[in-house]
């Protein structure tokens, strides 16, 4: 039976959220946290430690403990988790003993990486921990119908990877992962000011320009705006302008290695579930589908509809809750 104690985790690069069917979305933070540097201990977490990042005395360290959709700091991510529960609990209003839990992985990662994942949420707390892949949890957010003989085609487009599945009968019929997401924009727009301007901006600036000004690869009215960083040759601090016409040349190159995961699913999809996707378009997830002009442009190159997911940023998590749900009702119907 579901309850509260049943909920579902997506442990994002970027963010991780927690949603129970019955109270919807409890959690949404950044999966970042600030450490005491001697004794390792979380001094914050989520919003409070993403502010601190790149402003911090020696004294703390701003982490980002999950890398490319996997754990790259087990300990802190456990640490993390355990928070993250406590807080759940606080806004359940009932602390959450033993919950069952669905929780996400990458159709990428390796079964040593998976098993990271799973360790660490039972450490955290859970009783029961059961994995279920990123894609097809975003189709059953997105409202897909995956357990239909119907192909879905899902793009979910996250920090650190981006990830294609092709999802029928409930299950991945095709996939890749790339690691080119959020993440890699971000970054590339760090390297561009650095080369051009002879600037060094941080992470929360880059990712500010490319949530501003960013754009796929599509003509668009130019967008101009200012940046603030520190002059590599006198030390102090620079604005520079910034158009949207640099910072699209910027994201192309992590855009068209998501369009060549996109052709590759595609090329790999049983030519009976073609027809279904051409008929029924390509769904966009994550954070990244955010990205202005996105599904104009994918629609442009690929040649099929393309659209963007309701909530694209909450829909693995929703995927996850709910599917609690059918597989109860899968239950009831097989007693
Ligand atoms: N409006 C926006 N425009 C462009 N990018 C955006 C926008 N809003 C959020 N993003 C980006 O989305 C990314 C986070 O997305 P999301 O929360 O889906 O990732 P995640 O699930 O944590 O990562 P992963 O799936 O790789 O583990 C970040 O890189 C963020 O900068």
């Amino acid at each position: 039976m579901f309850s509260n104690s049943h909920i579902g985790i997506d442990l994002g690069t970027a963010n991780t959220l927690v949603y129970t069917k019955g109270k919807g979305l409890l959690i949404d933070e950044p999966t970042v946290v600030a450490v005491n540097t001697k004794t390792r201990e979380i001094v914050a977490f989520g919003e409070e430690a993403k502010k601190m990042i790149g402003k911090t005395p020696t004294s703390i360290e701003v982490i980002r403990p999950l890398q490319d959709g996997v754990i790259a700091d087990f300990d802190i991510t456990t640490q993390l988790l355990k928070l993250i529960m406590q807080k759940a609990g606080k806004k359940l209003g009932t602390s959450l003993r033993k919950p069952t839990v669905i929780v996400c992985t990458p159709s990428g990662a390796t079964s040593v990486e998976r098993r990271a994942i799973q360790d660490a949420v039972r450490q955290s707390g859970a009783k029961d921990v059961q994995l279920m892949e990123e894609p097809v949890a975003a189709a059953i957010g997105a409202g897909l119908p995956v357990d239909e003989p119907v192909a879905s085609m899902i793009v979910d487009i996250g920090g650190g990877t981006t990830e294609v599945g092709i999802i029928s009968f409930g299950g991945v019929v095709a996939s890749h992962t790339v690691k080119a997401a959020g993440d890699r924009m971000d970054e590339a727009i760090i390297h561009f000011v650095r080369k051009e301007y002879n600037v060094i901006i941080g992470e929360a600036t880059a990712e500010n320009i490319k949530m501003t000004i960013g754009h796929a690869l599509v003509p668009h009215a130019v967008e101009q705006m200012q940046a603030t960083g520190r002059d590599v040759v006198s030390g102090l601090p620079k604005t520079i302008h910034l158009s949207s016409t640099q910072i699209q040349g910027v994201l192309s190159e992590s855009l068209e290695t998501i369009l060549e995961a996109i052709r590759a699913t595609l090329e790999t999809c049983p030519p009976e579930l073609a027809g279904d996707i051409v008929d029924h378009g390509v769904i966009l997830t994550g954070g990244g589908a955010l990205l202005k002009d996105i599904s104009e442009w994918l629609t442009q190159v690929i040649e099929v509809p393309v659209h963007l997911a309701p909530e694209p940023l909450q829909s693995v998590v929703i995927g996850t809750g709910k599917s609690f749900f059918v597989s109860d009702r899968k239950q009831k119907l097989a007693k």
